[in-house]
């Protein structure tokens, strides 16, 4: 059966907090990837659901505050996005245990599948949709990303693409990520708004869709190429925008140029962005 139909496995542990899970439930398996926030590892849990933890290093996050926002991102549910299943909270380092996505970060894949990808701009749009999908279901619940990119995308089977780890960038410590001058901060995926006022809403998310929507179409290109952050923010101040990817249909851009409006209001929402792919997906494919 499709990911989609399996139903979510519930949540609910053996303690009465339903998103804490046993660690004696999880078996632990081979290291997925790792980075300043720890290490992530593949696992089972309850012997046979398909898990990543991801095992955070101590004092990358504030840990009280993001279990307690645990309980909310436990319950937000969608095929598109990578499903919370439960931390670890009475032991350090915590653990964040989410569903498994068998084919990796969107960017790697993107990166790895170049060859037969670039071509294919039915699947690329495809990948976007999807994202847009879950966005929107984020946005219906007035949930914000904070740090939407292709990294922050997963693959699993048979093509699907899932949104994951929504609103953990505010629980990060390091403020070379949080703050907009730090080293870290994904200023391109940020608008102005962010630059300048670090200033975050579903606008702010739409405006790095639009840089997600450049990456599937270039295939894993670094926005910007090389330039400095400090050459990129002059450039987004100025109102200069990413160019149009080779392998893109015009119409697509356009989509993508309408993520990148100066002000967050002339931005669709991603309920518009939704409707407004599957309509290029009509004319195109
Ligand atoms: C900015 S921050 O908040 O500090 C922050 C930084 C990083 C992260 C984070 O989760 N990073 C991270 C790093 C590595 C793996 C993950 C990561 C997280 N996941 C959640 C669900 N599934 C995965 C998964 N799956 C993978 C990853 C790699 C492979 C793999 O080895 N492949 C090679 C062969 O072809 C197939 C792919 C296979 C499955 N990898 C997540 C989260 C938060």
């Amino acid at each position: 059966s499709s990911p989609c139909d399996r139903p979510v496995p519930p949540t609910a542990g053996l303690s009465h907090d339903k998103w804490e899970i046993h660690p004696h439930e999880l078996i632990l398996m081979e290291e997925l990837g790792s980075g300043q926030f720890g290490v992530v590892r593949r696992g089972k849990w309850r012997g046979s659901i398909d898990t990543a933890v991801k095992m955070m290093k101590e004092g990358t996050m504030s840990e009280d505050d993001f279990i307690e926002e645990a309980k909310v991102m436990t319950k937000l549910q969608h095929p598109n996005l990578v499903q919370l299943y439960g931390v670890c909270s009475k032991h350090r380092p915590i653990y964040i245990v989410t569903e498994y996505m068998k084919h990796g970060s969107l960017l790697n894949y993107l990166r790895r599948h170049e060859t037969t990808l670039i071509g294919n701009m039915g699947l690329l749009l495809d990948m976007c949709i999807q994202v847009s999908k879950g966005m929107a279901y984020l946005e219906r619940h007035n949930y914000i990303h904070r740090d939407l990119a292709a990294r922050n995308c997963l693959v699993g089977s048979e093509n699907v693409v899932k949104v994951a780890d929504f609103g953990l960038a505010r629980y990060v410590l390091d403020d070379q990520y949080t703050s907009s001058g730090g080293t870290k901060f994904p200023i391109k995926w940020a608008p102005p708004e962010v630059l300048n006022y670090t200033r975050f809403s579903s606008k702010s998310d739409v405006w790095a869709y639009g840089v997600l929507m450049w990456e599937v179409f270039t295939c894993g290109k670094m926005p910007y190429g090389r330039l400095k952050n400090t050459e990129v923010v002059e450039r987004v101040q100025r109102g200069i925008i990413l160019e149009k990817p080779k392998s893109c249909a015009k119409e697509i851009y356009d989509v993508m140029k309408k993520c990148w409006s100066h002000g967050p209001e002339e931005r669709p929402s991603f309920r518009i962005l939704k409707e407004q792919l599957a309509l290029v997906a009509q004319t195109l494919t």
